[in-house]
């Protein structure tokens, strides 16, 4: 078990920092650097995890999980990544970022993994991809699976479909809840109260999920047992396509892949 330092430890940060403390990854085994001590001092007292500066994480763990923010990443770099001995594991969490990004700004041979996880992971049940990047090797994307498969399901996918990935899982549950909140909204409309609106929709939101997952059925299929005849789920049916529902949602993850691309333009 390698010990890992989570550079960067924000949002994503610290739910790997602490869905590896559930998987039973030793405290001692983790290490976490921070922009703001007010910020390190609570994840020191909520998870017993070392705060360290970056040039501590980088002489003493063997895998750098790097979870700042893509805009971020260059002066990261330039502050620690020549420092850097190319016997580290670096695993970028960085949205639109490629490995070569990376690569440029690491000593050459520096093994490079990217991966994009979301935020169900606090519960997991993460979709974490994994890509190898250059120099990386079975072994490093196997160190990888270890750390992100108990915070729920890993896929290895190429890097070229990275962006597509984030568009789809990174982003995801954002969109979920959104629909979640228009759900409830749609509740007080019809005259329910909001309490009650809220426990049918999230209940329903994760029957129809593990539906989803666990029935091996298509989600046509699922769609269409619920739909009756001159029904009442027809009805809505008909407005959702009338307002373009599935026309925005095509668009907007196109428009989620394209941001990616445009940040990995910008850095
Ligand atoms: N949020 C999400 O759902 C997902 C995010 N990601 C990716 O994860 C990464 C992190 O996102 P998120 O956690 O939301 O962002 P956050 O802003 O919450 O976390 C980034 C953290 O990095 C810190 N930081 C920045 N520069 C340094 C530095 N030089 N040294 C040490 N710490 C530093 C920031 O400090 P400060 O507090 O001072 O800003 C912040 O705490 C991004 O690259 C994003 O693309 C990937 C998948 C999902
Ligand atoms: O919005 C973002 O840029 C990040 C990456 C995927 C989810 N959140």
């Amino acid at each position: 078990m390698h010990t890992v330092a989570v550079i960067g430890a924000g949002k994503i940060g610290e739910l790997v920092l602490s869905g590896l403390l559930r998987a039973g990854w030793p405290a001692e085994k983790l290490l976490a650097t921070a922009r703001r001590p007010e910020r390190g001092a609570e994840l020191q007292e909520r998870y017993g995890v070392r705060l360290v500066d970056n040039a501590t994480a980088v002489a003493e763990a063997g895998v750098l999980a790097i979870a700042v923010k893509p805009q971020d990443a260059d002066a990261l770099l330039a502050e620690i990544g020549a420092k850097i001995p190319a016997d580290k594991l670096i695993i970028s969490l960085c949205a639109g970022l490629p490995t070569s990004f990376f690569a440029a700004r690491l000593p050459e041979g520096t093994p490079v993994v990217r991966v994009m996880t979301n935020t169900p992971a606090l519960v997991d049940q993460a979709m974490t991809a994994i890509s190898a990047g250059p120099h990386a090797t079975g072994e490093h994307l196997a160190i990888a699976e270890e750390m992100f498969k108990p915070l729920g399901s890993t896929i290895r996918v190429p890097e070229t479909q990275q962006d597509a990935v984030t568009a789809l899982s990174g982003s995801g549950p954002a969109y979920f809840y959104l629909l979640v909140e228009a759900m409830i909204d749609a509740g007080i409309l019809l005259g329910l109260p909001r309490q009650v609106a809220h426990e049918l929709i999230v209940q329903t939101a994760i029957g129809s999920a593990v539906m989803l997952r666990d029935s091996g059925e298509h989600p046509v299929k699922l769609r269409e047992a619920v739909t009756s005849p001159a029904g009442t789920t027809i009805s809505a049916i008909r407005e959702l396509e009338n307002h373009g529902v599935r026309a925005a949602l095509l668009s907007a993850l196109e428009a989620a892949r394209d941001r990616a691309r445009e940040i990995a333009a910008q850095a």
